[in-house]
C-alpha cells in the first residue's frame, strides 16, 4: 500500500457497558438517525471519512458487544487499534465504574502505559435521571489522560465531537515524522 494511503486510515473501538447507548452513538454519526429500538449488538463495524484540521481520515468504527467486569478483552479490540471510545451513560453510575475496569484491561491486555482515548456520557438528554456528573466523568477522564465529552445520540449532541476527539488523541500521539501513527501489537510467546 503507498504510505499515503496508509496514513489517513484510523481504526477505532468502541467499548463499554451494556445498553448504554455505544450502536446508537455510532449509527449517529455514520447515518445520521436515532433508533429508538434495542437490539443488543454482537459486533459491527462501520466506515467513515472524516474531515480533521483540514486532512480527510478513513475511519473504520468497531461498535462491540457490551463488556462487564467478566469481560475477557477480545484481541481484536486490541490489536491493530488507533484509538478508543469508551462511553458510560449519564444515567447509570455502574457503567460509569467500568469504564476504569475497561480502560485497566486495555492497557494490561496491550501492555501499554497510554492510550489514545476519549471517555464518552451518554444519553445526555436524560439530565433529570443522572447519576454521573460532569465533574466526575471530567476527572476521570484527566486521571486516565484521555478526553471527555458528553453526548446524546437521541438528540445529536456532540456525537461528531466524539470522533474529531480521538482524531486529536491519536494524532496527538503519533510520530511528527509523516508516519502512521502506531497501533497496538501483541507477541503471543
Ligand atoms: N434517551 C436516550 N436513549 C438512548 C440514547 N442512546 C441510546 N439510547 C437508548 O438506549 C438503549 C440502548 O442503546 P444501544 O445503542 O443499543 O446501546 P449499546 O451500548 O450499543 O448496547 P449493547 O449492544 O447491548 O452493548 C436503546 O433503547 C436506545 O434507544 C440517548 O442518547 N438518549
Amino acid at each position: 500500500m503507498a504510505p499515503a494511503e496508509n496514513l489517513k486510515k484510523r481504526k477505532i473501538a468502541v467499548l463499554g457497558s451494556r445498553s448504554v447507548g455505544k450502536s446508537s452513538l455510532v449509527i449517529q454519526f455514520i447515518n445520521n438517525e436515532f433508533v429508538e429500538s434495542y437490539y443488543p449488538t454482537i459486533e459491527a463495524t462501520f466506515a467513515k471519512s472524516v474531515k480533521y484540521k483540514g486532512a480527510e481520515y478513513d475511519c473504520e468504527v468497531i461498535d462491540t458487544a457490551g463488556q462487564d467486569e467478566f469481560s475477557i478483552l477480545n484481541s481484536k479490540h486490541a490489536i491493530g487499534i488507533h484509538g478508543y471510545v469508551l462511553v458510560y451513560s449519564v444515567t447509570s453510575k455502574a457503567s460509569f465504574d467500568m469504564i476504569q475496569i475497561v480502560y485497566d484491561k486495555i492497557i494490561a491486555f496491550c501492555g501499554v502505559t497510554d492510550i489514545p482515548c476519549v471517555v464518552v456520557g451518554s444519553k445526555v438528554d436524560l439530565d433529570s435521571s443522572r447519576q454521573v456528573s460532569p465533574q466526575d466523568g471530567e476527572k476521570l477522564a484527566q486521571e486516565i489522560n484521555a478526553a471527555w465529552v458528553e453526548t446524546s445520540a437521541k438528540t445529536n449532541v456532540n456525537v461528531g465531537k466524539v470522533f474529531e476527539l480521538c482524531l486529536a488523541e491519536i494524532e496527538k500521539r503519533a510520530p511528527q515524522t509523516g508516519e502512521a501513527p502506531q497501533t497496538n501489537r501483541c507477541v503471543v510467546m
